[in-house]
């Protein structure tokens, strides 16, 4: 693996976002040396703030995309990253991070670069034409597909790639990451919602629940648990949810 572990050093004592969150005040380092790495856990528990951190620290647009994308729509990034120390071994320079919340942007920034004279065909990389033609789950995989059959070495950070994904493509992007687990040279850190994501064999979860980020077993997330009891018996579920009190 190439991005080893990171860490958060001398976090001022502010109770302003992002030090206020519970998760920052406890971490001092996290091990990341695995080839795919989930972050896990409820609505607002400080992932994406972690991931973009990351993702500025090792170079990334903090709106999305590759190295060389640069491109800002809104300053909406926290100034963690400045407290946060990457150990790489060896360090690489390829990848993407891509945040959902900021896909449209990154696909405008793609049509820009097309009318660039003389540019290499930037659509090569994204199923071949603009990401706004194509539907949602469509450009993401050709995204995913695409960009990543890149056999650099490279670390890609994917903040929940699932957003627009089917089942059955959420199945072809597990197909995606086994086929760059095969090639050696990739490392992920993705964080997601889908219980069927999160069941990669051999990913490392870590929860973000409770007031520190720790391991967690696939059985063990409330994502399994809930949606386990749901398909087992969604009429079991709907009776206790919409009960009178
Ligand atoms: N710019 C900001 N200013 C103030 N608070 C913020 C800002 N951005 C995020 N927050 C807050 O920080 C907390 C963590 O947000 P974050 O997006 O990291 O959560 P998350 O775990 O990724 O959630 P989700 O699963 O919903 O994407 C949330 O309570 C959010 O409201």
């Amino acid at each position: 693996m190439f991005l080893r572990e990171v860490r958060l050093d001398d976090l001022p004592d502010e109770r302003k976002h992002p030090f206020n969150l519970p998760v920052f005040r406890t971490m001092k380092k996290l091990d990341l040396s695995c080839f795919l790495t989930f972050f896990v856990g409820e609505n607002g528990s400080g992932k994406s703030t972690l991931l973009e951190a990351i993702a500025i620290q090792a170079g990334f647009n903090p709106e999305g995309g590759s190295k060389g994308n640069y491109f800002t729509t809104a300053q909406t990034e926290s100034n963690l990253f400045n407290y946060l120390k990457l150990s790489w071994m060896p360090k690489v320079t390829a990848g993407f991070f891509f945040r959902a919340e900021s896909f449209f942007n990154f696909a405008s920034h793609i049509d820009t670069a097309a009318k660039e004279p003389f540019a290499p065909n930037p659509y090569q990389s994204y199923g071949g034409r603009s990401l706004h033609e194509q539907s949602h789950g469509e450009s993401f995989l050709n995204l995913f597909t695409g960009r990543l059959t890149n056999r650099r070495p490279a670390l890609y950070i994917l903040d929940e790639p699932e957003a627009a994904l089917s089942p059955s493509r959420q199945l072809a992007l597990l197909r995606v990451l086994h086929d760059h687990q095969q090639s050696g040279r990739s490392q992920f850190i993705i964080a997601t919602h889908s219980p069927i994501l999160m069941g990669y064999p051999g990913a490392r979860l870590m929860s973000f629940d409770g007031n520190s980020i720790e391991p967690i077993q696939y059985q063990d997330t409330a994502h399994y648990i809930i949606s386990r009891q749901f398909l087992n018996s969604p009429e079991a579920m709907m009776r206790e949810l919409f009960k009178d009190e």
